[in-house]
């Protein structure tokens, strides 16, 4: 008998309470390895603060977070990128006064290991280099490389966070609003990102979006999140024809 393959990520009985207030509650996922899952939810329903609980920024106070089958909710920030962790934020992380090339070149560096020095011109035949150089070309960004990352627009901050997570080796990449802010013309690339994110480095992806049209046409399932909890977890047709889902997300979000 092969013994089962544990989910890439699971979330058991999650809790967090700060100053009285419930932010976060019950909370139970399990995403299988390979999978693509979108998170849906009004505002405040506590999607960021999940995020936040599993890639370490806040600590539960309930309940346990594991990857591959192995407990990590008292782990640190690094240990968890370490372990396979990637993440983009609702405002973008890259450093603006960096160029894009060693945006993402030090994540590549932290990957392919070797000591990070941005005093040494990064010179193309380097494991990291190459690596930053490719995931610029996979997302469209090679020709703007020399730019300071705060020069560019908005939608290429987005295409910069994405290369950023191909030129390292996470195997589990939280995406929080990934198209926030982004102009129409550039939605259809980004959700191609995304997909060769999945894809090609075979990455299990779960996804806060707002845009359901675009997220529904993307992901295997859906979370539903009200409140501080999963009141629904299946695939975007079901989610979509769910009243419960409709009463309490569709209808306070129209
Ligand atoms: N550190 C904190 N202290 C107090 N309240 C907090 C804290 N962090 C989050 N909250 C509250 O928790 C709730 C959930 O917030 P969160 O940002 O996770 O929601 P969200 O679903 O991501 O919302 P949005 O779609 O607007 O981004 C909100 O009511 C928020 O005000």
């Amino acid at each position: 008998m092969t013994a089962a393959v544990p989910p890439a990520l699971r979330v058991e009985g999650l809790g967090l309470q700060i100053g009285g207030a419930t932010i976060l509650q019950d909370v139970d996922l399990d995403v299988p390895a390979g999978s693509l899952v979108g998170v849906i939810g009004p505002n405040g329903a506590g999607k960021t603060t999940l995020f936040n609980t599993i890639s370490g920024v806040v600590r539960p106070t309930a309940g346990r977070i594991l990857m591959d089958g192995r407990d990590i909710t008292g782990t640190s920030i690094p240990a968890r990128a370490r372990a396979g962790l990637g993440r983009t934020f609702q405002t973008s992380s890259n450093f603006p006064r960096l160029s894009v090339l060693e945006n993402v070149r030090m994540a590549a560096q932290a990957t392919t290991g070797g000591s990070y020095s941005l005093l040494r011109f990064p010179g193309r035949g380097d494991d990291a280099t190459r690596a930053a150089i490719e995931s610029l070309e996979a997302v469209g960004l090679a020709d703007k490389a020399h730019l300071a990352a705060g020069d560019i627009s908005h939608g290429d901050k987005r295409k910069l966070e994405i290369a950023t997570l191909l030129a390292t080796d996470a195997s589990l990449i939280l995406l929080d609003e990934p198209m926030a802010g982004v102009g129409s013309g550039d939605v259809a690339g980004l959700v191609e990102r995304i997909r060769d994110l999945h894809r090609t480095k075979g990455c299990t992806v779960l996804m806060v979006e707002h845009h359901l049209e675009v997220l529904m046409g993307l992901v295997d399932r859906v979370a539903v999140m009200v409140s501080g909890s999963i009141i629904a977890f299946d695939t975007p047709e079901t989610i979509m024809a769910d009243p419960r889902v409709q009463a309490a997300y569709l209808g306070s979000a129209a």
